[in-house]
């Protein structure tokens, strides 16, 4: 078939490469590499991130263009409203009460209330893709993953991000065009702002919508498993932190800004049960007021991080993925909120971010770039950008950049400058 005149002009590719794999000549290599890489994950159980890469390029590789594109425009959106359905209707969370046996579509759909055609359809192509294992006829077993959907930290999150926000994404490149194919810097013009037609942002647009405490789950989820900013392998908390810190009894040691409903203070005072002075949680009143439960250890205090830091003083301030979600001119007004407050030669202001390399990019970063993009118009960044919005705009002094392993995030420590304490 020849080639297809289209909007932009003449397409030079001929159609036939639509129905060749992708890339059929990596695939003896990668299913080389693939098998040794299980062989090191199951005698060392280490790799797995690798290895799971390498049988994603060797799916990529076998797909057809056709049927990626197939794959993108049908199947995962399809996937997505069964997926989303399954947490708001309940259907995980009873079927993991049911337990790990074959489960029959009339039973679930009497039980939650739903039409049984409706919920053959979805239950159908959710297995096909592999998030069902089918016994029989409209007869299904969870697998570990739609287990796990009916955790809300898992599966809220899809609530949160996909149901309220996914148009930014889905229509960025019009927005793109509108705004003459630029880098979106501007806070108040997002295209998630664009596609949905409000000026809200997504914090405020998500609680609107009555997804704000699915989003706090889903803050509670992302982190599941990595290695945490103070382990002793990561951070040295007590010599940075704790070696010389106030010990009054009522000094602030950390304050956690923006730190929704305290799952990282809980974290660290896991780790740290008995610090000199207090573990402070920070966030939008909103947020606070959905605190569920949360470690009488801990402080709570509604605060908007726009606006004047009430607590001065502190051991250290911390920051997780707050950053992220401005762009710099908003940053450095953040940033100088923190800095008023801090006390010279003793705070520091620990950054938990990441901090993406110039090549070689892990997916999950580059991911939350993706995100900062399309629904805040801000980004995440690379060594360059921080040492520019910490150094050169809010004048504070990166002392170290500590690494948690590939795919990890980084915590940035910052002092005040000390020549600029007048
Ligand atoms: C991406 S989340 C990160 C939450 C948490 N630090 C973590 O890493 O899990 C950003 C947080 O900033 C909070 N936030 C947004 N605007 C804020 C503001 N003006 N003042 C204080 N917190 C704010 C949100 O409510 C949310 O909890």
């Amino acid at each position: 078939m020849p080639a297809q005149e289209t909007e932009k002009g003449q397409s030079s590719v001929d159609v036939s490469i639509a129905t060749e794999p992708n890339n059929i000549e990596a695939v003896p290599t990668l299913l080389n590499q693939i098998t040794q890489a299980f062989d090191t994950f199951t005698t060392s159980n280490v790799g797995r991130e690798d290895l799971l890469a390498k049988c994603r390029t060797l799916v990529q590789s076998l797909e057809t263009p056709r049927e990626t594109m197939i794959y993108h425009c049908w199947a995962q959106t399809g996937a997505i409203a069964g997926l989303n359905f399954g947490v708001d209707s309940g259907l995980w969370t009873l079927m993991a009460q049911n337990g790990d046996k074959p489960q029959k579509v009339g039973d679930l759909a009497a039980k939650l209330g739903a039409d049984r055609v409706l919920l053959s359809r979805l239950m159908r192509h959710l297995s096909a893709m592999g998030y069902l294992i089918e016994i029989d006829i409209d007869e299904y077993r969870l697998t570990n993953y739609t287990r796990a959907m009916s955790i809300p930290m898992i599966g809220n999150g899809y609530l949160a991000m996909l149901s309220c926000t996914s148009a930014g994404p889905m229509r960025f490149h019009e927005f793109s065009r509108k705004r003459g194919w630029v880098n979106p810097t501007d806070a108040r013009d997002t295209a998630m702002m664009y596609a949905y037609g409000t000026s809200m942002d997504t914090f405020a647009w998500q609680q609107s919508l009555g997804y704000g405490t699915h989003f706090n789950d889903h803050m509670s989820g992302y982190a599941l498993g990595l290695l945490p900013w103070m382990a002793p392998s990561f951070y040295p908390v007590k010599e940075r932190l704790i070696d010389g810190a106030n010990t009054d009894r009522e000094a602030p040691f950390l304050v956690d800004i923006g730190g929704n409903v305290g799952h990282d203070l809980e974290l660290f005072h896991k780790h740290y049960p008995r610090v000199p002075g207090d573990l402070i949680l920070q966030d939008l009143p909103v947020v606070i007021g959905q605190i569920r439960n949360l470690d009488p250890a801990i402080l709570r205090m509604e605060y908007d991080f726009h606006t004047k830091q009430p607590v001065n003083g502190a051991r250290a301030y911390y920051m997780h993925n707050c950053l992220h979600d401005w762009p710099d001119d908003v940053c450095e007004n953040i940033l100088a909120q923190v800095k008023a407050a801090m006390k010279p030669g003793y705070s520091r202001l620990l950054i938990h971010e990441h901090v993406i390399p110039e090549t070689g990019a892990y997916w999950e970063a580059t991911a939350l770039d993706m995100v900062m993009l399309t629904l805040l118009s801000a980004h995440e960044r690379t060594q360059i950008a921080w040492y520019n919005l910490i150094e050169s705009r809010a004048g504070l002094n990166i002392t170290k950049i500590w690494r948690g392993g590939k795919g990890s995030q980084s915590l940035i420590e910052c002092e005040l400058r000390l020549s600029g304490v007048n």
